[in-house]
């Protein structure tokens, strides 16, 4: 694992942005995996502004995003299609159809996961994930657990997931408690693995996720598994961290 810790979250988000748009120089039709939530949004502003200056171009990049809640119009201003579309896609010059996001707003989710693994599979597999981590050490919505998902699948949110969430949603029952999230094993089988985190609160799943025990009850901590980790972090959240 390669750890950078940089002042403040205006530098994780420059530095995240570098990494990606490296990433598409070096190979202009880059898989990308990609996550929602507060953390990666600078780096899709600073992407956005790249783009605009014109130094990275989105043409033959396909991106698969990790998950979507369960139960949530796609148009909610919390879904995440929403939240991908308003902060990156409707910005750049991605091609639509290279646009994949768990389709939770159909019928028959099994199909559906199994059709979402299948469409990463043929696109090559994933070239650079990009990854959030939640209080509790989950990536993507792949939750602590005695046992982990390996494919797409549906999740029931943690308690502090749900919790966490929550100050997003007008009401704590608007709060959505399922969602499809890809699982550990794409996660595991992209070629290299890109994990932010920002504040204070992140500082102890950062330390588990480095140095302590590699347990399916903080899912990140698998990550020491994989050969190719860089994690780009705030002094607050490495705080933790000898
Ligand atoms: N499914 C997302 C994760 O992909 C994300 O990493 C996490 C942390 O979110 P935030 O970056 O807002 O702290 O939130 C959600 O649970």
């Amino acid at each position: 694992m390669r750890l950078h810790v940089v002042e403040d979250y205006k530098e994780m988000s420059a530095k995240a942005a570098n990494i990606v748009s490296s990433q598409i120089i070096l190979k202009p039709n880059s898989v990308l995996g990609l996550a929602t939530g507060s953390t990666p949004l600078g780096m899709y502003e600073n992407l956005v502004e790249m783009h605009k200056r014109g130094s990275v171009d989105f043409s033959e990049v396909i991106t698969f995003n990790l998950d979507e809640y369960l139960n949530l119009p796609l148009e909610h201003p919390q879904s995440y299609h929403h939240y991908m579309y308003n902060n990156f896609f409707d910005h750049i010059n991605i091609a639509s159809e290279n646009i994949n996001i768990p389709p939770a707003n159909k019928e028959n989710l099994e199909e559906v996961c199994l059709k979402y693994d299948r469409r990463i599979r043929k696109a090559g597999g994933i070239d650079l994930q990009v990854l959030g981590i939640g209080v509790n050490g989950h990536i993507g919505f792949n939750e602590p657990d005695h046992k982990l998902k390996t494919g797409t699948h549906v999740v029931d949110l943690a308690k502090e997931t749900i919790e966490a969430n929550s100050r997003f949603f007008a009401t704590k029952k608007g709060v959505p408690r399922q969602a499809i999230s890809m699982g550990m094993s794409s996660i595991m089988r992209a070629q290299k693995i890109l994990l932010l985190a920002s504040g204070e609160q992140k500082a102890q799943a950062i330390k588990k996720t480095i140095s302590g025990k590699i347990t399916t009850e903080v899912p990140a901590s698998l990550l020491q598994l994989h050969t190719d980790v860089t994690i780009v972090v705030d002094e607050a959240a490495a705080k933790a961290i000898n």
